[in-house]
């Protein structure tokens, strides 16, 4: 089922099972010099007469003057690629071969050959020395690990076929070389094939190394072929044809391409070959092939030109299609560098300038689907509709039964002479009128197949080419989807590193917060301290100071109380002995009122120190309390006041009188003579209020003892004894003052030296602790810098998350109508699979129905005992070992 597109170039497969475009062109045209040979360095040495250019498409040759003026004209050719004698097989199968065979997979038709005279070098550059080096390898060997190699890339969904075949064209005779007995091979066109050697062997090959062994066959039948003649070089074209097809499983549909590897036989002239007779007509057979060659390049070359003289030879028959035809042609022309050869490599290099102009339409063969046929049945049915729509709105004549009776039996006749033409066996060169007659009826076939069918075709071509963009959006599609989702998921990582970082960010912050209120904390314990320690000082300091004050104060006391005991001391023993005096000579009134006054001065003074020492003692007793044995001497020293004052009252009533006091200098004394009277209007008081007591005392008879202190009744001896008792008391309890004071000095010291000590200890205490609140204070402030940075990008963060969502809830929109797109594109997609699967199953059908229709026939071709020549086909799945 196989048909030739003839309007388009359809789309390809390319290496994902799809198909890709190509864009055609010219006839390319390479030139390769080989290196000189040992017997071309005999004659002329190492001189060559080529000059290549270093744009490596262009060369010279410079001609010697044994030449001649036959090529008087430019020496200089440019072709697609000049190789240099120093060229590599695999650059030559690079530039030359690879563009050809990547074609040939994608559908075209192929061809490369290799012209140039013998010797030049053209089996060298087709197969190579050694078709299994895989240096020395030739443009053949090399092309079919290409293929394979590509079959292994191809994706899984394209199965291949692969068949080979090797033919050779000696004296216009077939021969295939992979069958000797198939010598005189005639050559056939149909719709289906286009030209092609009829019953020439096929074999599907699976691998390169299957390749390698039919090609070692091939060659020997050629060299056998080669040594008959007598000759060494080959005298023959030898043709290695390929056939690539690969279906698509998915869709059924198919592409093929051929490719033709053609050796030329040696182009040099007759005359050259020193030839003669038999050999010499042979060789002129032999060039037939070639001078046709050039007729038809000619031809195709020269626009005046309306008839291309295809037929007139074997070969030439053979590439009609590689020449201005649909295929992809490469002409390697071979040369030799010696000038011995240079008119020959002239006329080579003339002939691959002309074959450069040669233009080919490079067209994709392509089978189409069942589904692609149901298509254009379906777009043929509507286009018929449409027309019979039109016919009848537009009032036209519709056409009677009688005209589509005549147009069906002139389409009957037609067909028929399309079977006719299909079951000619072979077809001889000398039936081209007959051929040319039935091309006309083809012709006139397809125009009567008219303007519907090519309106059909191209509804097909359309939908097939939707199909394809649907396909084309599908995977574009999924490919964008594809790519938002890598985006989607990036974003997504990226999201939750930064949610990550954030979390992180956020238990830092918290860690760093608590650090900084336990800092916080600490920080206000110790300015509590401080604090409190600085109340203490300054309650310490005010009590210092206080006590500082009291202390001065009483120093100063202590210094008049000093000044007043020593004065009293120096004052006393005279009073003493006065008092003696007075007592001893009691009727002397004079001595007795100086005695009374300065007893009395004496009592005051007394009275005086009693006083500060009470006021001491209550300044004392405010500023921490009395001991018990300081109570107890202070009742004393009140008692012994008591008895001084009690003494002295009686002293006075024994013999003073007021009169008396008039005398004494009033200024000198302690008190003033007012306050002493009232001291002693005081003393009276006193007494008559105690004597009034101790009468009633002593009339009740309670107080026994009090007879014993009545004033009127005491003895001088008595006084004096209770006198120096008092004097005693006194001096203990100046002793005991001195001591106390004494004591109380050193106390005083003491918390003078406590003082210091404490102050030392506040200086201390206040350095240390000005150094750790600095280092504290650097630390918070450190803290603090650490807790804004965290809050800034904290915030920052969450603006960037609040961008990202944004971002998410944008990219879930879109992939969501994305998904809702795919998911119409799927639905479509998987309905038209679900045709394509029917439409399978009906081709299925149709080719069981087929088969069934063929066995009689298949039997009675078996029966008729021609062998089958191993025509199994080999289906190669892309990267599936092949037996
Ligand atoms: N590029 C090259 N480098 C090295 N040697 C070469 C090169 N081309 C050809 N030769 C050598 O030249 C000789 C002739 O080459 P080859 O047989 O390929 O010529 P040919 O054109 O095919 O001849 P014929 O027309 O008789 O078949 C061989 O020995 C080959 O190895």
């Amino acid at each position: 089922m196989y048909s030739r597109e003839d309007s388009k170039e359809a789309s390809l497969f390319g290496a994902d099972g799809h198909p890709h475009s190509d864009d055609g062109g010219n006839v390319k045209v390479m030139c390769r010099f080989r290196p000189l040979n040992d017997s071309e360095k005999g004659r002329g040495g190492s001189n060559v007469c080529c000059e290549f250019h270093p744009s490596k498409k262009s060369v010279t040759i410079n001609m010697s003057k044994r030449s001649g003026d036959n090529f008087s004209g430019s020496n200089k050719f440019t072709f697609d690629r000049v190789f240099d004698t120093d060229t590599s097989q695999r650059e030559v199968y690079e530039s030359a071969a690879k563009p050809i065979i990547d074609g040939v997979l994608q559908g075209f038709n192929g061809t490369i050959f290799a012209y140039g005279q013998t010797g030049s070098g053209k089996t060298f550059t087709m197969q190579g020395p050694n078709i299994e080096d895989l240096q020395e390898q030739g443009i053949v060997p090399r092309m079919v690990r290409t293929v394979f190699s590509r079959i292994d890339n191809m994706s899984e969904n394209v199965e291949f076929s692969i068949k080979v075949s090797m033919a050779e064209i000696y004296m216009e005779k077939i021969r295939d070389l992979l069958d000797e007995t198939k010598v005189d091979l005639k050559v056939k066109q149909s719709s289906e094939k286009g030209i092609y050697i009829d019953n020439l062997t096929e074999r599907y090959i699976g691998s390169s190394s299957e390749v390698y062994e039919i090609m070692n066959i091939g060659n020997n039948h050629r060299k056998v072929a080669s040594t008959s003649m007598n000759d060494q070089s080959s005298r023959s074209h030898s043709i290695f044809i390929m056939h690539v097809n690969q279906t698509n499983l998915d869709d059924g549909s198919s592409i093929s391409g051929k490719l033709y590897l053609v050796d030329l036989a040696g182009s040099e002239k007759v005359a050259k070959t020193n030839v003669k007779g038999t050999q010499l007509d042979e060789a002129k057979g032999i060039n037939k092939s070639l001078s046709t060659l050039g007729k038809v390049i000619n031809a195709l070359t020269d626009k005046k030109q309306t008839h291309i003289p295809y037929r007139e030879s074997k070969l030439t028959r053979i590439l009609s299609e590689s020449l201005g035809g649909n295929a992809k042609t490469c002409l390697v022309i071979t040369c030799s560098p010696s000038p011995w050869n240079e008119l020959e490599t002239m006329s080579t290099l003339r002939f691959g300038t002309a074959a450069r102009n040669i233009k080919n339409k490079p067209k994709v063969n392509k089978e189409y689907t069942p589904a692609e046929l149901k298509r254009m049945l379906n777009a043929s049915q509507k286009r018929v509709r449409a027309l019979e729509q039109f016919i009848l709105d537009n009032n036209l004549e519709i056409p009677s039964n009688e005209d589509i009776g005549r147009l069906s039996s002139h389409l009957a006749s037609t067909n028929q002479s399309i079977s006719d033409i299909q079951e000619i066996p072979d077809m001889e060169d000398d039936d081209i009128e007959r051929d040319d007659l039935k091309s006309t009826n083809l012709l006139n076939f397809e125009k009567d197949i008219g303007e519907l069918d090519r309106t059909s075709l191209a509804e097909l071509e359309a939908s097939q080419e939707k199909l394809n963009e649907l396909k084309e959006t599908l995977s574009r599609e999924r490919e964008r989807f594809n790519s938002q989702l890598d985006k989607m998921n990036t974003l997504k990582e990226d999201y939750e590193i930064l949610k990550d970082k954030f979390s992180a960010l956020e238990s830092h912050k918290t860690k760093v917060e608590l650090e900084k209120n336990s800092l916080v904390f600490k920080i206000q314990g110790c300015t509590d301290q401080i604090e409190e320690k600085d109340e203490i000082i300054n309650l310490q300091e005010v009590k210092i100071k206080g006590k500082s004050d009291e202390i001065k104060e009483y120093k100063s006391k202590m210094a008049k109380l000093m000044v007043t005991l020593n004065k009293y001391e120096s004052g006393k023993d005279t009073k003493d002995e006065e008092k003696v005096e007075s007592f001893s000579e009691p009727n002397n009134s004079k001595d007795s009122g100086e005695n009374t006054l300065k007893f009395k001065k004496e009592i005051v003074a007394l009275r005086h120190i009693l006083g500060l020492k009470d006021e001491i003692l209550d300044k004392l007793k405010e500023t921490e309390d009395l001991t018990e044995e300081e109570k107890d001497r202070i009742s004393i020293t009140r008692g012994m006041l008591d008895e001084i004052d009690r003494a002295a009252k009686k002293y006075t009533k024994s013999g003073s009188k007021k009169a008396k006091y008039k005398d004494i200098d009033t200024d000198t004394l302690p008190l003033s003579e007012s306050e002493i009277e009232q001291i002693v209007l005081n003393q009276k008081m006193i007494h008559s209020c105690m004597d009034e007591e101790l009468a009633q005392k002593y009339r009740h008879g309670h107080l026994e003892d009090s007879k014993d202190i009545d004033t009127s009744k005491i003895s001088q001896h008595e006084f004096d004894e209770k006198l120096q008792e008092m004097k005693d008391q006194f001096e203990q309890e100046k002793e005991h003052l001195i001591k106390d004071l004494g004591n109380r000095v050193q106390k005083v010291c003491n918390l003078e030296l406590e003082i210091d000590l404490l102050r030392d200890e506040y200086k201390r205490l206040e350095r240390s602790l000005t150094e750790e609140d600095f280092s504290l204070k650097t630390q918070v402030e450190q803290l603090q810098r650490q807790v804004d940075h965290i809050d800034l990008m904290y915030h920052h963060e969450v603006t960037n998350n609040n961008v990202l969502k944004v971002d998410a809830q944008m990219y879930e929109k879109k992939i969501q109508k994305r998904d809702q797109r795919i998911a119409l594109l799927e639905k479509s997609y998987k309905k038209l699979s679900e045709q394509t699967q029917t439409m399978k199953n009906y081709l299925k059908n149709l080719q069981k129905q087929m088969i069934q229709v063929q066995a009689p026939k298949r039997e009675a071709y078996n029966t008729s005992g021609v062998p089958s020549n191993g025509r199994l086909i080999k289906k190669i799945k892309p990267g599936a070992k092949v037996n």
